[in-house]
């Protein structure tokens, strides 16, 4: 059994050790396991982890594995704090090279989603733009853009996932699900892709309709990867988690992490629900009115002719199919996203407005 010591200092484990430094200088230190997997502790909270032998990488792929961008979604830190403890004790090896971060940990400490602006509205270059500057997250996210493309660039040749972890603030009628950053010309993800959602138990997955400034939105534009959001359940503070819904996850995470073939299962012939984004609902600022109750759930139903919201200029009603509403959250700043609509992919297009 190998110890977490040297990159852990006197922490238990690697989640207290980035909770305990959060807001520190952490610096780059590594360390090598028995079985000559090396760890490299990259930042604070930023894992970068070679395997004992590249050439055994069976499916010749990367992986990054990041959660708690949003401080207060605790559950998916858990999860990825447990593998790590997993192969620190020696109790697997990897078989690819992966890069596990967890997001923002002064506001893991806070138990905030962010502690000062919404740290997964900063990539895609946001965190340059002028109104971020000197916020705390705008550095973070300039820090992992660099990591990550340190990372993509050390393996050109491998085929690079990106899963980023979050649980969500309102209940959920379909509890996992996935979101696919849009990129032009492309539509639905590899079938290898799903199966890996469904042998998660992510059923659900949600297609978005333009580019975003999220952080799978960055590493599926400039790295390239296969990347997805992928909502697990809901926000609960640490410890308050029933880790037992969140077992498939971790199964299938360590799969991957371990480039061991998907289960021959009924995974293999399932289906993934896909709705696709119709609508993204924006704070306009001055007299924007949102009519969704705040306690209503994700995927909740609003029938044609429904207005959802309105300013003085315009007002969104459903189209001529029900819509959805997903993460619907008025307490956001103006210009930034109060809520998605979306509905089941390839429904007939909206009616042309009267
Ligand atoms: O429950 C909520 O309102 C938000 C949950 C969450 O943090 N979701 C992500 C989705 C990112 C994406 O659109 O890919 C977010 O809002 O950042
Ligand atoms: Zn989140």
């Amino acid at each position: 059994m190998n110890t977490s010591r040297p990159l852990f200092d006197t922490h238990s484990d690697w989640l207290a050790h980035t909770l305990a430094c959060a807001g520190q200088e952490c610096p780059e230190t590594s360390m090598v396991l028995h079985d000559g997997t090396r760890i490299l502790r990259k930042a604070l909270g930023v894992l970068w982890i070679t395997p004992p032998d590249l050439a055994d990488n069976r499916h010749r792929e990367a992986l990054m594995v990041s959660a708690g961008i949003h401080g207060n979604e605790t559950a998916p830190i858990e999860v990825l704090n447990g593998l790590v403890s997993e192969l620190l004790e020696g109790r697997w090896s990897p078989g690819c090279p992966l890069l596990l971060i967890l997001g923002n940990p002064p506001a893991m400490v806070a138990g905030e989603r962010f502690t000062g602006v919404n740290l997964n509205r900063l990539f895609n270059g946001a965190h340059g733009r002028k109104e971020y500057r000197g916020e705390p997250e705008a550095d973070r996210a300039r820090l992992l853009e660099g990591v990550c493309r340190a990372f993509a660039d050390t393996y050109p040749e491998l085929a690079l996932s990106h899963y980023d972890l979050h649980t969500a603030i309102r209940p959920s009628r379909r509890e996992r699900f996935a979101l696919y950053p849009y990129l032009e010309g492309r539509s639905a993800p590899p079938r290898e892709q799903c199966d890996f959602l469904l042998e998660a138990e992510v059923e659900t997955l949600l297609l978005q309709h333009k580019e975003s400034t999220v952080f799978s939105a960055f590493s599926a534009s400039e790295l390239n990867a296969e990347s997805f959001t992928i909502e697990l359940g809901k926000v609960r503070p640490f410890g308050q988690n029933d880790l037992s819904r969140f077992g498939s996850i971790k199964q299938a995470l360590r799969r991957r992490f371990q480039g061991q073939i998907a289960p021959g299962c009924d995974h293999a012939t399932g289906q993934l629900t896909v709705f696709e984004v119709v609508h993204e609902i924006l704070n306009t600022g001055d007299g924007f009115r949102f009519h969704i109750p705040d306690d209503v759930a994700n995927f909740t139903e609003y029938s044609p002719g429904t207005v959802i919201w309105e300013d003085d200029q315009t007002r969104y009603q459903v189209g001529s199919v029900p819509e959805a509403i997903v993460f619907p959250n008025r307490e956001v700043p103006v210009g930034h996203r109060v809520g998605l609509l979306v509905r089941p992919a390839h429904s007939p297009a909206r009616a042309p407005a009267p």
